[in-house]
């Protein structure tokens, strides 16, 4: 099948090379200039594992504007607060037999994707696969190959033909696709993993691998799974997990699959971009007062990593000399 990538960052980089690596026909689709021009200029992008082997992969990549492709296939991998413009951009290419597959973090892409998609052709998922991008044209995968798995399913939850040759084409691709029927909760099963270990990581500016050794890891965790499986319950959401398996894939993701990853929401405060914390902790937390729940660790969790933005781009020179001129 032929597919179409929808933000060409680290994710969509990821699943595209390995897709086009596997034999299938890829484009690629992004918004951001410098990683465009990049990729046009050093025909190709920089593909390395783990810090190591760089190779120079040929992809085809273009501006929304541009793209005159008829994929069959759409796999969507912005960042949540960038999805809306994406799919403004690229929606005079959209036509209603296409399938689209998207394993952002967060949860609200759903929404905006159904605002172009009808459900029957949606297929939300899940990735535990760390990925990053060095800069504009160079990306790392990180963890040996084969070693990341994902989790999707129909939002129909009824798996059809198509379902299963996009399962069969991930497959291929070393993705290891695990087809559930339990859409929002296995969407969800992810935000709980993510408002653990992205959060906590970000904070502390930490690799997974060293969170996971700390004396307080589990406590901290525990709490967090805690809060967020009580707002699921409420709202009637059966996660993927009981509490305590999803406790184990973040020590297992931790020790062995991404032991060296800084998660993207670290990535996204170093490189002084906005994170996607209201998708994550703070969903949660919005989600759990419309039932009359209070998760507040999510929602301090939330506020601290909003000061940590606010201090990473606080300009303290200007700040200082406008109160010593008051002085
Ligand atoms: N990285 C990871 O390990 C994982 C990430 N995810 C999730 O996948 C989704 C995509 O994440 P990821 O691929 O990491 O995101 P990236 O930030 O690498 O890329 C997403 C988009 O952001 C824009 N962009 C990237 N870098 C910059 C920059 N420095 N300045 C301005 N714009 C930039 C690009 O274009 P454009 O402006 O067109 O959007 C890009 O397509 C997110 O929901 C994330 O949480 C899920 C699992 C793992
Ligand atoms: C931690 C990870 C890779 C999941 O394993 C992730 O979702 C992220 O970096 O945002």
């Amino acid at each position: 099948m032929k597919y179409a990538v929808l933000g060409a960052g680290a994710m969509g980089l990821r699943y595209g090379v390995l897709l086009q690596d596997a034999g299938y026909d890829v484009d690629f689709v992004d918004t951001w200039e410098p990683q465009v021009n990049t990729i046009h200029e050093q025909n190709g992008v920089y593909v390395s594992r783990d810090g190591q082997n760089k190779r120079l992969v040929p992809v085809n990549i273009y501006f929304p504007e541009d793209y005159e492709g008829d994929p069959d296939v759409l796999i969507i991998f912005t960042k949540q607060y960038g999805l809306a413009e994406m799919l403004q951009r690229c929606s005079r290419f959209f036509n209603d037999r296409q399938y689209v597959v998207s394993c952002m973090n967060g949860m609200g892409h759903i929404e905006k994707i159904n605002q172009y998609f009808d459900k029957e052709k949606v297929l939300g998922g899940t990735a535990l696969i760390g990925t990053v991008l060095n800069q504009a044209g160079d990306v790392d995968f990180i963890g040996k190959s084969g070693a990341g798995s994902m989790n999707i399913a129909n939002q129909t939850e009824i798996p059809d033909e198509m379902t299963h040759k996009i399962v069969n084409e991930f497959q291929q691709a070393n993705l290891n696709p695990n087809l559930t029927t339990n859409f929002l909760g296995t969407l969800m099963a992810k935000v709980v993993f993510n408002s653990v270990i992205n959060t906590l990581c970000t904070m502390f500016k930490i690799r997974m691998g060293e969170f996971i050794q700390s004396d307080v890891a589990s406590k901290l965790g525990v709490q967090l799974i805690d809060e967020a499986f009580d707002v699921c319950e409420r709202a009637g959401i059966t996660l993927l997990n009981t509490r305590e398996e999803e406790w184990q894939t973040i020590q297992y993701v931790s020790e062995v699959t991404n032991p060296l990853h800084f998660p993207s929401m670290y990535q996204d405060i170093s490189k002084q971009r906005p994170t996607e914390v209201d998708y994550i902790n703070g969903y949660i937390y919005d989600l759990g007062t419309q039932y009359h729940y209070e998760a507040k660790t999510h929602d301090f969790l939330r506020n601290l990593v909003h000061l940590s933005e606010f201090a990473g781009t606080f300009d303290v020179d200007s700040y200082i000399k406008s109160v010593v001129a008051t002085k």
